[in-house]
């Protein structure tokens, strides 16, 4: 039976999938397993315990592309775009030579945004055969097996939110499941070109390591229904599968952590060191042991004991800063090393004789 170009092209990517997916390439990784997970796949279970803070894993993305340069790209194709018109009018209104060649001008002024970004394919084309397979073994929350289905389903994004103008694929990291209480944080280490994975707290050994695909303080439906069209699974983790009126409770404890966390920074002094109070509490509540989230309410509380001139209470703060931040990142991250030095100087004898005098 003929088949066309494109049918030959998808049964050649399933076929590497598939056998990839057979070999035990995954298993084995120090600290932790790769293995089937009922009702998931694949997933990551952990081999020893890990206490908040030790770095479970670190990898170098295989594939790296940012929006942002790709932006500029997008700049250069549209003067491209008007040159290539300019150029056609002058030819056609004056006989003149164009001033861009048009095969050049005419493809750079195409591509269509669904699209795999070319960039993507040409990093995706020079990996090894070895390293395509394994990317290709990947999961795909899609109908049908593509590149750009790969991406989605496992692409991190670079920086602490999780804006979606870069892409990076580290085929290890992508095994991790999701949880809306999950154990591990990851994050981009910039210095290091590694994406870093780093235990959020006590993890016995045998316990499934997951982070989050969403955003945790949304309630239970909306978390449900972003998972399912963008991953293509409801979400029965420990906070989901839970009767309603338990669900509706964790709903607003979520809720309400959200709305303190936007009111901190412009609330007034006294106010704000109970706001962040509270959003520990929440969280603590919630079972909810993001670093970074709590990293932030303890750095919003520094500023606010500092208005009220409530200098040892400010040190107080800024200590579980650094500490938090450097569990969710790692002491050498830039975050952390800030909150180190902000933590130095309120420490330092000048500050403290200023506020004792
Ligand atoms: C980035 S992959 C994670 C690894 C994947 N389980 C695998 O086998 O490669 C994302 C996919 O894993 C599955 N998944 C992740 N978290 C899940 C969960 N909490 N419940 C059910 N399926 C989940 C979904 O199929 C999702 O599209």
């Amino acid at each position: 039976m003929a088949r066309s170009r494109g049918q030959r092209q998808r049964l050649c990517f399933l076929g590497a999938a598939f056998a990839c997916a057979g070999s035990l390439c995954w298993t084995k990784f120090p600290g932790f397993h790769v293995v089937p997970i009922e009702g998931k796949g694949l997933g990551a279970v952990a081999e020893q315990n890990f206490q908040a803070g030790d770095l479970v894993y670190e990898e170098s993305p295989r594939i790296m592309w940012d929006a942002e340069d790709a932006a500029r790209v997008q700049l250069l194709k549209l003067v491209a775009a008007i040159l290539l018109l300019v150029s056609i009018f002058l030819f056609v209104a004056f006989n003149s030579v164009g001033l861009v060649p048009l095969p050049l001008a005419a493809a750079v002024a195409l591509g269509r945004p669904e699209e795999v970004p070319e960039e993507v394919k040409d990093q995706w084309n020079q990996l090894s055969q070895e390293q395509k397979d394994q990317l290709k073994g990947l999961s795909d929350a899609s109908t049908e097996k593509s590149m750009m289905g790969i991406l989605r389903t496992n692409g991190f994004s670079r920086g602490a939110s999780k804006s979606s103008s870069s892409l990076l694929l580290c085929p290890v990291l992508a095994r991790f499941n999701h949880s809306c209480s999950p154990n591990c944080q990851q994050s981009w280490d910039e210095q290091s070109g590694t994406e870093k994975l780093y235990a959020m707290t006590t993890i016995q050994k045998g316990e499934e390591l997951c982070i989050t695909y969403c955003d945790l303080r949304e309630p239970r439906e909306v978390r449900r229904e972003t998972l399912q069209a963008k991953y293509g699974f409801r979400c029965a983790c420990v906070a989901c599968d839970v009767a309603s009126a338990v669900a509706e409770a964790s709903d607003a404890r979520r809720g309400e952590a959200a709305r303190l966390q936007e009111m901190l920074p412009s609330a007034d002094a006294a106010e704000g060191v109970q706001i962040a109070k509270r959003i520990l509490q929440l969280l603590d509540e919630e079972g909810i042991a993001d670093l970074t989230l709590r990293g932030l309410a303890c750095s919003e509380a520094v500023r606010h004991c500092q208005r009220l001139g409530d200098l040892q209470r400010a040190q107080s703060w800024a200590k579980q800063a650094y500490i938090f931040y450097s569990q969710a990142r790692g002491p050498e991250s830039q975050i952390a090393r800030r909150a180190k030095e902000y933590l130095d100087a309120l420490d330092s004898p000048e500050v403290t004789a200023t506020s004792s005098g």
